[in-house]
């Protein structure tokens, strides 16, 4: 069995002429440790997805199973520890506690797990150790998206989940996210599941997973990706 089994999800909003499949038999699975890309066209279903396998929604039908355990027929109390407990969640627009420092987001974070890591250690391992006691709004973007990342981490999870990481950087602070990503996924062997619509970011997984209306039309293992530095778009 694979560390990850999506296996033939139906989502479905509304009900009869109106009900619209947002997922329509979506399978593929994800090896732990892996990074993972999830590439497809705006409304593909990729964060429908995403929030299911993070446990923040539920599926129709089909069954997804992380780590042997089987979230689609999970109960809403399972669903909350495992939401603490296992997945890191980082999300196009950070997300974080305005009035709260950078360390003291990555805190919030940490104390409502069980097995959290030490949060001014983990904000060092993204390159902030200078800027813990700033307020978000005292940091540019990729600096807060690193807070961000650091809050995920922080929780010590199995499975980091980052739904458009770059989609409001620019350019290069975008690549030295993703570069962050990449290196932690190969540094603490974390499995890392990245959603996007640009295709120019396909070389750098470990492996591929192309949506298209709802369905999976592609799914590659990548045996030698790219660093993100030699990635061009
Ligand atoms: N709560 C909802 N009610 C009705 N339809 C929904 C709901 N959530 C999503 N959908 C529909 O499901 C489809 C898939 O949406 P989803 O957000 O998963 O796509 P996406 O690939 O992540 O797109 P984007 O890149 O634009 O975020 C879309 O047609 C969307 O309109």
């Amino acid at each position: 069995m694979a560390y990850i089994e999506f296996s033939n999800v139906i989502k479905a909003y509304g009900t009869g002429e109106a009900e619209i499949h947002a997922l329509d038999g979506a399978s593929f699975t994800v090896e732990r440790g892996e990074l993972a890309i999830i590439l497809g066209a705006s409304g593909a279903g990729k964060t429908t997805a995403l929030n299911i396998l993070g446990g923040m929604d539920t599926a129709t039908s089909g069954s997804v199973t992380v780590d042997g355990r089987d979230i689609s027929h999970a109960n809403e109390g399972e669903l909350v520890s495992y939401r603490r407990a296992d997945v890191g969640f980082v999300f196009q627009f950070y997300n974080l506690v305005p009035n709260l420092t950078a360390l003291e987001n990555v805190e919030l974070a940490a104390q409502i797990c069980p097995d959290s890591l030490d949060p001014a250690e983990t904000l060092a391992k993204v390159g902030l150790e200078a800027r813990m006691d700033n307020f978000p709004a005292q940091l540019s973007g990729g600096e807060q998206q690193r807070v961000a990342i650091a809050r995920a981490l922080a929780k010590n999870p199995k499975l980091l989940l980052c739904d458009e990481p770059t989609g409001a950087l620019d350019y290069q602070t975008g690549k030295q996210i993703l570069q962050l990503l990449q290196d932690t996924c190969r540094r603490e062997g974390i499995t890392v599941i990245i959603i996007t619509h640009n295709s120019a970011l396909a070389p750098m997984a470990d492996r591929l997973i192309r949506f298209k209306s709802g369905k999976v039309t592609d799914e590659t293992l990548q045996p030698s990706p790219t660093p993100i530095e030699q990635i061009e778009w």
